[in-house]
């Protein structure tokens, strides 16, 4: 089969490639100025407000990326998303996430199937276990309530769960319904994270849900191993089925590992992993916590920026703009990487689903794809890498900004309230970033000759502002959308498939043979061998320096 051009070939491309000369003339400085220009770089929906008027790009710009999605047929790739058609086709797979909040009465096709009623099922199985267990009606082995959850998982199986759990650990009214709950994630195969998570807990009143796409990934299912280890040291191996459950699209293999069918939770291969937290994998350990009526409005969050990706015009598309400004940061003006406040499971999603070297038909690719994510909530980043973004590197920033606190505070005597200290910030950095401050300015303020060149700003560095009204459960359903789509738009217009993940393997496979080497090494006291020069050397002093470990087979968990 024929393999399609590459994007960088197009008309529009190459518009676009000739533009860059004409915004690298103007100063964001004099962008900013234009407030017509800026008004119409606002764009509002359900509630959020999308400010990306510090872009280093005019409305011009924004017509040639609109040029640009027209020749990437990006409206045809959004539409065969939302059909269910193949589109991941190095696996052969649809990629329906958009499904597993659709609401109830909602048709989504994959094969010709409505998978919506599949979805709710699962959702009502696991409203119906959540509840019971909260309740008290499940209990343990012993008799007790389980109050406790460690949620066993990794990369997709445990980031984006564990961005909805930070988000709602301090929301009124999901905290009202987790009081007296703990929720924990297990993902890191390092023994201490395994010491952290039980510490403090008692195995009598802990549910632990191992959270695998596959159930075959490694570190999860060694982690599961030793908290069933756990389970049954204290409790008897009896006592695994009250207090085991798993979520997985691999039910054979859950039953395998001696977990009850019937309390494993099933979702599907049109889900890829990090976009699996609205299926079971997230929705199970987070109704275990706040309740499904809580997961339920998240849900509802991720399904209206669905629909408003699937039909708003690319003018007032959230993703879209989003997605396309990112391309051109990325393409244009060689903007690599990228800052977010929101950052935990963005990571995966964003640089797992775009770090490719090849076009979707496998042809490597004349230009770079992907970005560098990286980030810390609130003002962390002011005081620690902030010094790089505002004098070193250029790095596209995204600022989330929220009107109303969570948990406000109001102290008697403070010029402003806490919120109003964070969100000073929120207002003020993007404006440093886009307006810097020039050798004129510092004369001005009599600073010394030679530290002006120290203290001067270049500016002209963009961001992208979003206003959200609160941070409850529907709006962090909104955001994990908005960036889930913001990612395809990327893929699409690169030309590239987003929804696989190769480059993950080989590290694996060369995991898998030094595993083999240790236990030849330790039980037989085979030598190290078929490894290169370097790994030989520093695996067989590995090995010499942890001589002392117990030979003979046995088991031995953290003492916390
Ligand atoms: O859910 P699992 O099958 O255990 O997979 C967990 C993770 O492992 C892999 O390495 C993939 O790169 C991730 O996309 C996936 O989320």
């Amino acid at each position: 089969m024929a393999s399609s051009p590459f994007i960088s070939e197009t008309e529009p491309w190459k518009d676009l490639r000739v533009h860059v000369d004409d915004i690298k003339k103007t100063h964001l400085r004099e962008l900013m100025s234009d407030a017509d220009r800026c008004q119409s770089m606002m764009v509002e929906f359900d509630g959020m407000l999308l400010d990306y008027s510090r872009q280093c790009a005019t409305l011009d710009t924004l017509k040639k990326l609109y040029n640009l999605a027209g020749v990437a047929h990006l409206k045809e790739k959004i539409n065969r998303m939302f059909n269910g058609e193949r589109i991941n086709t190095t696996e052969n797979r649809s990629v329906l996430h958009i499904a597993l909040r659709a609401p109830r009465d909602s048709v989504v096709n994959s094969d010709g199937k409505n998978v919506v009623p599949d979805v709710w099922q699962v959702l009502d199985k696991i409203k119906d276990f959540s509840e019971r267990v909260r309740s008290g009606v499940w209990i343990g082995a012993t008799g007790k309530v389980l109050k406790d959850v460690i949620a066993i998982g990794i990369g997709g199986s445990f980031l984006g769960p564990l961005f909805v759990h930070t988000a709602l650990q301090t929301d009124p009214e999901a905290t009202e319904f987790a009081s007296g709950r703990q929720l924990r994630f297990l993902a890191n195969v390092d023994p201490i994270d395994v010491a952290r998570n039980i510490a403090g807990l008692n195995p009598e009143t802990t549910l632990v849900v191992v959270v695998s796409k596959t159930f075959t990934t490694a570190e999860t299912m060694l982690n599961a191993r030793t908290l069933r280890e756990w389970i049954s040291a204290a409790l008897g191996p009896q006592a695994v089925s009250k207090h085991m459950v798993a979520v997985s699209t691999n039910l054979t293999l859950v039953e395998k590992f001696g977990i009850d069918p019937n309390n494993a939770f099933a979702f599907w291969d049109w889900v890829g992993g990090r976009y699996s937290v609205c299926s079971a994998v997230g929705v199970l350990p987070l109704s275990l916590q706040y309740g499904f009526d809580v997961v339920e409005k998240f849900l509802k969050g991720a399904s209206s920026i669905d629909q408003h990706f699937h039909s708003a015009p690319f003018e007032q598309n959230l993703p879209v703009l989003l997605g396309l400004l990112s391309v051109w940061n990325v393409s244009f003006l060689g903007y690599p990487a990228r800052l977010t406040t929101f950052k935990q499971n963005f990571i995966q999603v964003s640089m797992e689903s775009n770090g490719k070297g090849v076009s979707i038909d496998g042809v490597p690719l004349p230009y770079e794809t992907g970005e560098i994510d990286f980030g810390e909530p609130g003002t962390n980043g002011q005081h620690s890498f902030y010094q790089l973004i505002h004098q070193g590197r250029v790095i596209p920033c995204d600022f989330i900004g929220v009107v109303k606190s969570q948990q406000p505070v109001y102290l008697k005597g403070e010029v402003v309230s806490n919120h109003d200290e964070l969100m000073s910030n929120f207002f003020a950095q993007p404006d440093a970033l886009a307006y810097g401050k020039t050798p004129e300015q510092l004369l001005n303020e009599n600073v010394p000759h030679h530290l002006i060149t120290h203290k001067t700003f270049s500016g002209n560095r963009p961001s992208v502002s979003l206003l959200l009204p609160s941070l409850h459960a529907y709006n962090i359903g909104q955001l994990l959308a908005i960036y889930e789509h913001r990612v395809a738009v990327e893929g699409f217009i690169w030309g590239i498939n987003s929804f696989d993940q190769w480059g993950v393997e080989l590290g694996k496979s060369l995991a898998t043979r030094v595993r083999t080497q240790l236990n030849a090494s330790r039980k037989k006291g085979e030598p190290v061998e078929g490894f290169n020069f370097s790994t030989a050397t520093v695996l067989t002093r590995y090995l010499e320096a942890s001589a002392d470990v117990p030979k003979e087979d046995c088991t031995i968990l953290p003492k916390m």
